[in-house]
């Protein structure tokens, strides 16, 4: 018997666990390592994770290919238009994201509703038989204004709280070409990682340009002192769906001091509520 990691780099001779599973905890993903399972008492337990929004391999299906290309993340949080744009390559870009995030096996996390890219996307998932989860605020259910939302629905009581879960439930965070939404929510998980509050990765979908002014702006912003230059990774572009995912597939979070000493302030409070709150920098 033998079991391997998500990567399919690490062999352990000894059940990581007592459900022959491995648990990333960051990333909620698990991976099923028992070379042996097959059965109903496996499958149902499958059923029930993969309801749960976990991903499952097994070692022979990962071996034969037929689950596609692992990835890391279990779950992708995508923002994106409310609208469609006027150019079909936003569209297609769209598909394609779905598609690919299908293929790799990782779920969907986004705004909720049909209207414009965010509905192209979750049906491109949806319908490829990936999981999708749309994080809605109880205002906006309305279907006149946002249409149908479909996979897992998850109302919220406000943007701010939509904002906070797509970000908990994600592992990694893609933008596509969007408007003042799509510009607000991507520029607070870059804000997020800057601060340290997390440490996925933040990728440009740079469709046909789309982005090239905004990262000639944050080029700008280095250049002008405004953005530590170590900071300029945090942005990871690609042209398209492939090479996006690929790059932050091996993105590594960016090892700063200062970013190092907020988290670990961060959860000093969190741990101590009360602590460390009017101390002043050092
Ligand atoms: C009231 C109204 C115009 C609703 C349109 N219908 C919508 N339904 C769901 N989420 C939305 C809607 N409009 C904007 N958003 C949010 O803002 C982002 C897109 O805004 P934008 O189109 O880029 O700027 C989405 O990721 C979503 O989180």
């Amino acid at each position: 018997m033998a079991f391997k990691d998500m990567q399919g780099s690490k062999w352990h001779d000894q059940m990581p666990n007592r459900q022959n599973t491995f648990i990333f905890p960051q990333t909620e993903v698990v991976l099923i390592m028992r070379r042996s399972d097959s059965g109903a008492a496996e499958r149902a337990r499958r059923r029930e994770r993969e309801r749960a929004g976990w991903q499952l391999r097994s070692v022979r299906e990962m071996e034969e290919n037929k689950v596609g290309r692992p990835s890391r993340f279990g779950r992708v949080c995508v923002f994106c238009g409310s609208s469609p744009g006027k150019r079909n390559c936003y569209q297609d870009a769209a598909v394609e994201l779905g598609k690919e995030l299908v293929a790799r096996k990782v779920g969907l996390v986004y705004g909720g509703g049909s209207v414009g890219l965010m509905g192209l996307v979750s049906e491109a998932v949806h319908q490829g038989g990936g999981h999708v989860i749309g994080i809605i605020p109880r205002t906006l259910m309305c279907k006149e204004i946002t249409g149908e939302t479909i996979g897992e629905v998850r109302p919220v009581a406000s943007m701010h709280q939509r904002k906070a879960e797509m970000a908990r439930y994600s592992d990694a965070f893609i933008a596509l070409p969007g408007g003042y939404g799509t510009l607000e929510e991507l520029l607070e998980v870059i804000t997020w990682a800057q601060l340290g509050i997390h440490s996925k990765p933040v990728g440009l979908l740079n469709v046909d340009g789309y982005y090239d002014k905004l990262l000639a702006f944050i080029d700008k912003a280095v250049d002008d002192g405004f953005i530590q230059p170590i900071q300029r990774r945090l942005v990871v572009s690609a042209s398209n769906a492939g090479d996006l995912v690929q790059k932050l597939e091996e993105y590594e979070p960016v090892q700063d001091d200062v970013v190092a000493r907020l988290r670990r302030e961060m959860e000093q409070v969190a741990l101590h509520p009360g602590n460390g709150l009017h101390e002043p920098c050092s």
